[in-house]
């Protein structure tokens, strides 16, 4: 069984493939704070931009690995290209297993995943982007791209290994202070330049 906060047609906003076309697949839940927001001040991840608590109205419940898969398809609305889906939560590791990733493979997609890097991935993803949270377990430390929300006390990107990766970002911490922390991820970046800066780019333009 797989529940499915929202399912949803868009272009990806952050990291090498930002302006790309793909279908988002937010699953529900996380490990590193419960969605409610009378427990953010006191989870491991507190800065966290997303509702992915139960399942909403483009979302649901789905008992096998096909069904899910046949819905991701039917949000794809490209002509020519090869489909892209992206699994988000959440932590999408909680759920997404390998074969809901060969059923994807099976239409045609090319697989996504965007992960906070506290569980191992399974094999089969064709693109992963990582990104770790202070004060949580960093397990999965290779992948495509690491992307550090930045700043966070306790996790500096100096002290952070990035040679698992081929791509290295910092993504402003989009809160109260997001003007400030989008001018200090610049600095950073123009300092330690194998850091490149990531700006969310969907909230920018304001689609989803
Ligand atoms: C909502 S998370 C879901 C995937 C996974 N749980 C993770 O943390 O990577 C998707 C991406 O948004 C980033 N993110 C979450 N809250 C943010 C915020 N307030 N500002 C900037 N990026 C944020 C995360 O670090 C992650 O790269
Ligand atoms: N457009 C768009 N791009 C994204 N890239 C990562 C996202 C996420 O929430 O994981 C996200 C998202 O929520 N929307
Ligand atoms: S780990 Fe990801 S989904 Fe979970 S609370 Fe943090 S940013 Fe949100
Ligand atoms: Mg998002």
């Amino acid at each position: 069984m797989y529940t499915v906060k929202e399912i949803f047609y868009t272009l990806q906003g952050e990291g090498v493939h930002a302006g790309r076309a793909a279908v988002f697949c937010r699953f529900a839940g996380c490990n590193l704070w419960s969605g409610r927001e009378v427990d953010r001040a006191k989870s491991i991840c507190r800065f966290c931009d997303t509702d992915f608590v139960g399942v909403g109205p483009d979302g649901g419940r789905f008992a096998c690995s096909a069904a899910l898969a046949d819905q991701i398809c039917r949000q794809w609305q490209g002509l020519g290209g090869t489909p892209y889906v992206v699994f988000t939560g959440g932590e999408p590791l909680l759920q997404l297993d390998e074969a809901l990733i060969a059923a994807l493979h099976e239409r045609g997609f090319e697989v996504g995943v965007e992960t906070n890097g506290t569980l191992a991935a399974p094999d089969g993803i064709d693109w992963l982007c990582v990104s770790p949270k202070a004060g949580a377990d960093w397990v999965q430390r290779h992948g495509d791209e690491i992307k550090l929300v930045y700043p966070q006390t306790g996790l500096l990107p100096h002290d952070v290994d990035t040679t698992g990766f081929a791509h290295a970002w910092l993504q402003p911490m989009d809160d109260c202070a997001r003007a400030g922390n989008t001018a200090a991820a610049i600095d950073y970046c123009m300092r330690a330049p194998h850091w490149r800066l990531s700006l969310q780019g969907h909230k920018l333009v304001g689609i989803r």
